[in-house]
Order: C-alpha cells, then structure tokens, then sequence
C-alpha cells in the first residue's frame, strides 16, 4: 500500500536551531546574524542571554518534542516515512538532514517550518536554506561544515558527504490559521487567566496582550505572496523574474487560489486573534472578548531601522500608566510554537520583571508545543501538500476566513522587503508536478 503521503518519501521539520552548550554560543550567534545588519552590541547581549541558561537553547529539545509528537502521529494515520529536523543556525544543519534523509534514500522531501506565520524569517529564508543544501547535496557533500560560501567550499573539498544526489523539496503553507492553532492558542490564554484569578484578579479585570516576534518595517511589507505592500498590483508581480532561472510560473492544481486575500505578516496575527478572542470571551464567560493588542518582541537589528512596535515592554508600562490600569496582564506569545529563547528570557525574565516592578499581576500563556490539536493539524498539512503534490483537489481550510495561504509558495511570496528585488536570493525549486 502506497504512503498515505505519497509521493514523498520524507519529512523534514525546519527550524532556526540554537547552541546545545557554551561552545556553541558565538559561532550560533555568528551564524543567526552574519550579513543581517545585526550590530555586535546585540550579538553581546543576546549570547548573554544564552550564557544565562548554560549556554543551551530550549529550541532544541522542545524541537525534538514536537519531532515525536509528529512521528507519533504519522505513524498512527499510517505513514512510514522518516521525518527529520534540519536548523537554519546551528546542527542538525538543514544540509546536515538533508544529506541524512539521502543516504537513506528519500529523494523526494516534505518540509514544513516550525514558524506558523509567513515571512521572509519563516517561510522565503527557510527555502533559501534548502536551496544551499540542495546545491551541496547535488556536488556530493554532507555540509557538516556549517553555512556560509567559505563552509560550502570546505565542505565540498572535504567531500566528507556520499555522492553527489539530486533531491526535489516542497513546503507546506504556513499553519497560523489552522483549527490547532486557534485551539492550542485559546486552551493556553485561558489556563493564565485561571492562573490570575487564582491570584485574585478576575477574567474581567485582566487586559490580554498578544506577543509577536518584531520584523523589520520593510520586512513586513514584503510579506506577503503578492510581495506585499510593496508591489504594484496583482498577485504576481511581473518585474520579479523566476528565482530559479527557466522555472515556469508556479500553478496549484485544484486549487482555486485567490492570492488576493492573502495578508501580511501583521495581518495574519490580527487573523487569528480576531478569531481568538470571541473564543476566548466565550470560554471565560466575559460579556465582550478582550481588545485585541498585538504586542512585539526580541527587536533587533541597528537603534535606527524601523521594526515593528510597541515592544511589549513599552506596552506593559503604557497600561500601568493608564487611568485605569487593569488588574493584571495576560502575555500570550502566539507567535511562536514553542517556548524557545525569545519566550524564555524576553517573556518570562524580561517582561515579567517589567510588569513586577510595576506592581503589576502577569502570567504568560504556554505556547501550542506538542497540544494534541495543533499535531493533528500539522500532518493534516502534510497531507494536504501531499494530495496536491499529486493532482488531487484541496480546499486548504482556514480558521480566519482570510486565508487559506497559499498552498505552494508563489515566485513572489515573502520577500526580504517590499520593494527591493536586489536582494532576492536564490529559492528552492518545486517538483514538476506542481508547475
Ligand atoms: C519572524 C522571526 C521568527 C519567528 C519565525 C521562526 O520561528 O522562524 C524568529 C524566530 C527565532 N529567532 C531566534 C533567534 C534569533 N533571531 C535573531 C534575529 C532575528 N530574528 C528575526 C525574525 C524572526 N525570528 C529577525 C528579522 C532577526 C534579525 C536578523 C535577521 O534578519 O535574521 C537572532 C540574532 C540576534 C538578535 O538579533 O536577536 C537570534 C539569536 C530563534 C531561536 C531561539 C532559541 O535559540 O531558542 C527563533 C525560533
Ligand atoms: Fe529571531
């Protein structure tokens, strides 16, 4: 009997990666931010971070979690395919997995991001990663080098690697607005609030602010399919030649796709939390769902590019200062799946000591993790991008009524930043089947 995910022969989860000990730190930090404009004043203080926890990320083993939770499942809707990890900043490099799932003879490869919402950090950047690992596959090397053109050549010298393998790698749609993630969400914001009234401070009193990381301005007009509010009009934009050279136009079969309404990175947040909080109001038994406030973290990059505010830090003080301040705040982190280092240092040490020096009662809702519901929907996705890998019709489901996004990334999708096509880099081909 053929795989119910057929015609792949692989799963690969994609992920930023973080040091798994105190020798890691540096050259982790060299790699999240070489050529990014990151200053070394921020390279500083983020390894600080980082020492602060023994030099070990929670990414990794909350990653290797989500890894079982998902082989579980596979395997339980009958999968046998082997599914792996590869991470953009550190080992298992995406090169690294890549040329694990070859030797094992996967030629074919699923891969979905552990980033939930599109943009170039979660969706283009992470195919670019493919691409170089599909270019030191093609030339015979395991990578294990690590990144980066000097890397590359050592690795393809070293020829530590098999022989050289050409693979085909697609990926699935970002998962923000699946049933498990609004279920995983709303399970985890109500858990904190039961936290606050236990302390005192009733559904009514709290104030809810939902937690993102911050990109970039230029980055968030740029992620979009369509390029974002950077392009002129229309969902392809045609000043922006294939990535790949001679690559055709990319189709999704069966899918009526309306790349019109797909949204920004911004706009996909505020899709979800305007499903969320009428559950939400519905669940705490409040007359009205909570405001809906998007907050940001783990800002970047140089004191004078603009990224996206109020840091959540800022908006913590903003409501204490109020003329009628709540009774206690809710951080709910909807932006990432896990609890990895931005939630650890910048929600539970940083904002949390904002809050307490203002007196102020704070709990911070899990993130989904491995919730039941948000598994199910993950391998609901791969058997998604599955049926249209092979011709069948999807309706791609949605939660926010806004998407569904794309169920193959259009040439355009998820650019750097809005306008400027200079800096697209290279992006991983997909199959014939689905051009
Ligand atoms: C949108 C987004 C996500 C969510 C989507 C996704 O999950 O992919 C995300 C996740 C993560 N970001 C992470 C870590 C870092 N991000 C950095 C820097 C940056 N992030 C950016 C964006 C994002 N980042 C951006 C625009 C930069 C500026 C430089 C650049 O343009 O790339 C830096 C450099 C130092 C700093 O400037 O903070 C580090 C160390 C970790 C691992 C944490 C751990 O170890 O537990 C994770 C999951
Ligand atoms: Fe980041």
């Amino acid at each position: 009997m053929s795989d119910p995910l057929a015609p792949y022969d692989a799963v690969l989860l994609l992920s930023y990666g973080g040091p798994q000990g105190p020798d890691d730190v540096l050259p982790f930090m060299r790699n999240a931010t070489a050529g990014r404009g990151v200053p070394d004043s921020r390279l500083a203080e983020v390894s600080v971070h980082y020492r602060r926890f023994g030099g070990v990320s929670p990414i990794n083993a909350r990653n290797a979690e989500l890894l079982g939770a998902l082989r579980a499942e596979l395997a339980a809707r009958g999968s046998r395919l082997p599914v792996a990890i590869g991470n953009r900043n550190w080992h298992p490099f995406v090169s690294e997995a890549l040329r694990g799932l070859a030797d094992a003879g996967a030629r074919r490869v699923l891969a979905m991001t552990t980033a939930a919402y599109g943009s170039y950090s979660g969706c283009r950047q992470y195919r670019e990663d493919l691409a170089g690992a599909l270019d030191l596959l093609a030339v015979g090397s395991d990578g294990a080098t690590g990144r980066g053109p000097e890397a590359d050549a050592a690795a393809r010298v070293g020829g530590a690697g098999g022989g050289p393998v050409e693979m085909v790698v697609d990926k699935t749609r970002p998962f923000y607005n699946t049933p498990g993630m609004l279920r995983a969400s709303a399970d985890a914001i109500v858990a904190a609030y039961d936290e606050l009234a236990a302390q005192g401070v009733p559904a009514e009193a709290v104030h809810l602010i939902l937690v993102t990381h911050s990109i970039p301005v230029p980055m968030e007009r740029g992620s979009a399919p369509g390029g974002g509010l950077g392009a002129e009009s229309g969902a392809f934009d045609p000043r922006c030649p294939p990535s790949v050279p001679g690559s055709p136009p990319v189709r999704e079969p069966g899918v009526a796709a309306d790349l019109s309404t797909e949204i920004s990175y911004v706009e996909q947040h505020l899709g979800l939390a305007r499903v969320l909080l009428p559950v939400l109001a519905q669940r705490l038994g409040l007359d009205s769902p909570p405001d809906l406030d998007l907050a940001y973290c783990s800002r970047s990059g140089p004191p004078q590019a603009r990224w996206l505010e109020p840091d959540i830090n800022d908006r913590i003080a903003a409501l204490a200062a109020a003329p009628e301040p709540p009774g206690g705040i809710v951080v709910a982190p909807i932006g990432f799946i896990a609890d990895h280092m931005e939630v650890v240092f910048d929600l539970d040490i940083e904002a949390r000591e904002t809050a307490e020096a203002l007196a102020m009662p704070y709990a911070r809702a899990a993130t989904a993790g491995t919730h039941p519901a948000l598994v199910t929907s993950l391998a609901d996705l791969l058997a998604e991008r599955a049926a249209v890998a092979r011709g069948e019709s999807v309706v791609p489901t949605s939660t926010t009524g806004a998407g569904p996004f794309h169920t193959v990334c259009p040439d355009s999708c998820c650019r750097p930043s809005g306008g400027d096509h200079a800096r697209d880099h290279r992006i991983t081909r997909h199959s014939e089947e689905d051009s």
